[in-house]
């Protein structure tokens, strides 16, 4: 069922200086009791009414006194979501193509078959609005019910003890350990943590333990003086110092080498940071949020992680559950994420069917969001329609069995450029117009290779 109910009547006007002309496009449009048809024989009489934002406005292009771009102009500037159909005797794609680039959604010839065509433009029409509404209906329902800011969406028992959570912690000073599958929201937590709380107009600083190596992290976490180390050609200011006034989210804690704990201790007992090579220290105030998906606790247990560190960082434990533990959430999420993509890339909205919600709902994503996020933006690319039917959806078992290559040292230049676009893909979390720019080239190249199953928006292991 549509979450758009009582959708308002769609209101058409026609502007045409030809009487019968006019009688006929009304006569037919007006066959659909939802529509309400307006005629208009001269431009100043539709100008003088145009404030009403008419859905749709059919438009002879050639109306004497009156060039057709100035009415065309005035409609886009007075009501720009008017969807403007011209309506005219000449059949000429040139000039067709022209005005669509205009601004025109369609341009009808008078013939036998106007009818027909503007019966089937006006229905697509409908159903974009429609769409539209739904989604601006969706989006204000999740924020108001589920959501925490306007990106963490979840209405589950879970989610919402977690929300409640969040917000206690935002309300406080005190550390917080977030844990959790890989791609559950980890940062995502941490990020709506700051940004409910007093610091939020202070920076946020996210460093990935594990991403950066291990004789690096010292330098990067609290930074060094010029000539301090070989390579140290400047200053450097560290996340610490980044962070200062803020809050600094240290993902992957776990990663973190026993000696360089220590430093983290110290640092965090004294409420100062020494740069390395420095002689003095830097008075810091930050509030620090941790994530791992390790069990910490059997990490001390083991003598891998401190345990004075442990207790230290702990403060409220947020614990993340896994996506196929949080129910119809996926659903609410999957929807959210098809919005958001299909906005970034001016795609037309688009909606799940039941069908291919029964489909997604039976995988188990052990990649969590992050991998239910790359099935819907894939689906969202192969689907031709404005409903994504289960053919669409990709899971990852079935994109295995399509990579398998029989001959996997033989390559040609396409398979080549397959997996140089693809590593990209991989290192920018599958963000298409962030690899278009990196590799310089089109984001239209790298849909046509999604489609055709070149590459894939989501992790090939
Ligand atoms: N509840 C949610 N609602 C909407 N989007 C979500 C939600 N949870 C996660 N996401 C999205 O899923 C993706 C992965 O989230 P995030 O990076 O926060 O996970 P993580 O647990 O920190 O992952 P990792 O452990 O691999 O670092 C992001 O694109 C994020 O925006």
């Amino acid at each position: 069922m549509s979450v758009v109910e009582n959708l308002p009547p769609t209101t058409i006007f026609v502007l045409e200086d030809d009487l019968w002309y006019s009688q006929f496009l009304s006569y037919h449009l007006s066959l659909n009791p939802d529509h309400r048809v307006e005629v208009f024989n001269d431009v100043d009489s539709f100008m003088s009414r145009l404030h009403e934002a008419p859905d749709i406005v059919t438009l002879d292009y050639y109306l004497p006194g009156y060039a057709g771009e100035t009415i065309l102009k005035k409609i886009m500037a007075v009501s720009p979501s008017t969807y403007t159909l011209v309506v005219s005797g000449q059949d000429d794609i040139s000039k067709a193509v022209d005005l669509m680039k205009q601004g025109v959604h369609d341009y009808i010839a008078k013939n036998d078959e106007t009818k027909e065509r503007i019966w089937s433009i006006v229905e697509k029409i409908k159903q974009n609005i429609s769409l539209k509404k739904e989604i601006e209906v969706l989006r204000k329902e999740v924020k108001q019910k589920y959501s925490l800011g306007t990106e963490l969406v979840g209405s589950s028992e879970p989610m919402q003890k977690i929300f409640t959570l969040v917000e206690k912690a935002s309300n406080s000073n005190i550390n917080v350990t977030i844990t959790g599958e890989t791609g559950t929201g980890k940062e995502l937590i941490a990020k709506a943590i700051h940004q409910h709380s007093n610091r939020s107009n202070k920076p946020f600083v996210a460093v990935n333990i594990s991403a950066i190596p291990s004789e690096l992290l010292e330098s990067e976490l609290f930074g060094h003086e010029k000539g301090s180390f070989t390579g140290a050609t400047h200053q450097r200011i560290g996340k610490f110092e980044e962070a200062n006034g803020g809050t600094l989210f240290l993902d992957e804690i776990g990663e973190m080498n026993i000696n360089l704990q220590s430093k983290l201790l110290r640092i965090l007992q004294e409420r100062e940071v020494t740069r390395i090579g420095a002689k003095g220290t830097v008075a810091i105030d930050v509030r620090i949020l941790t994530a791992t998906h390790r069990n910490l606790i059997e990490e001390v247990k083991k003598g891998n992680f401190r345990e004075d560190l442990y207790y230290r960082l702990l403060g409220i434990q947020v614990h993340l559950p896994p996506l196929r533990e949080r129910g119809h959430d996926l659903l609410l999420i999957a929807q959210k994420l098809l919005a958001d993509f299909c906005l970034q890339n001016d795609m037309t909205p688009k909606r799940i069917s039941p069908d291919a919600q029964k489909v997604l709902l039976k995988h188990t994503y052990p990649g969590n969001v992050r991998e239910l996020k790359a099935v819907v933006e894939l689906a969202a690319v192969l689907s031709d329609k404005d409903v994504i039917s289960p053919e669409d959806i990709q899971l990852p078992e079935q994109k295995q069995d399509l990579q398998t290559s029989p001959f996997p040292e033989e390559k040609t230049l396409d398979e080549y450029i397959a997996e140089t676009v693809q590593k990209y893909l991989d290192k920018y979390n599958y963000n298409v117009l962030s690899v278009a720019d990196k590799l310089k080239i089109g984001k239209s190249t790298i849909y046509r290779m999604i489609r055709k199953r070149e590459v894939y928006l989501a992790d090939k292991n």
